[in-house]
């Protein structure tokens, strides 16, 4: 899809677009539309990412909060998201075993009691044991860390998803 045709969408287009680009967030689609005309399509992906820099702390938990938990219930409820469904089950974590899928439940809920807020890491460039790898790492970090570092993990989330819209046909919408 070309710039010119992100520049022609109407609002309504624009946010069916791209409103699930940032998880169960489609505020920063709606407060990116603000800076249309777009140069090229990676100022969309610039604009995504200086309105998650320009958000307070509780602003910044919050987004790591409208994560869904990785191999959790909304997994198998079948409750996510399309591209958080397709992102999970591509890193292996709809076919755990038992022991696996209790291990990540476990670390999960150590992570969100110390944190207060999910652990999150992009998990198309990741896979089940280095998802679990990285928790144990990462739950012995502190607050601060690890909210700078979901908020690096929820920008490469967005930007591989911005590159699956992006790099389509234009959308029948
Ligand atoms: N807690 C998470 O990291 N969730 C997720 N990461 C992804 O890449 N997709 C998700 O649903």
């Amino acid at each position: 899809m070309d710039i010119e045709t992100v520049n022609s969408l109407s609002y309504e287009e624009f946010i069916e677009l791209f409103g699930g680009v940032v998880e169960r967030c489609p505020l920063a689609a709606a407060a990116v539309w603000s800076r249309r005309p777009f140069g090229c399509v990676s100022d969309v992906e610039a604009g995504i990412g200086e309105f998650i820099d320009s958000l307070s702390e509780s602003g910044k938990e919050g987004l790591v909060r409208c994560h869904p938990d990785l191999a959790g219930r909304e997994l198998a409820s079948g409750t996510l998201t399309a591209e958080s469904q397709r992102e999970q089950e591509g890193a292996g974590l709809a076919s755990l075993q038992a022991e696996e899928a209790a291990q990540i439940a476990g670390l999960n809920r150590e992570y969100k009691q110390r944190f207060g807020f999910p652990f999150v890491i992009c998990a198309r460039t990741s896979d089940k044991a280095a998802i679990l790898q990285q928790l144990q790492q990462r739950l012995r970090n502190l607050r601060s860390q690890e909210l700078l570092h979901a908020v690096q993990e929820i920008k490469k989330i967005c930007h591989l998803r911005l590159q699956d819209l992006l790099h389509r046909a234009p959308p029948k919408l």
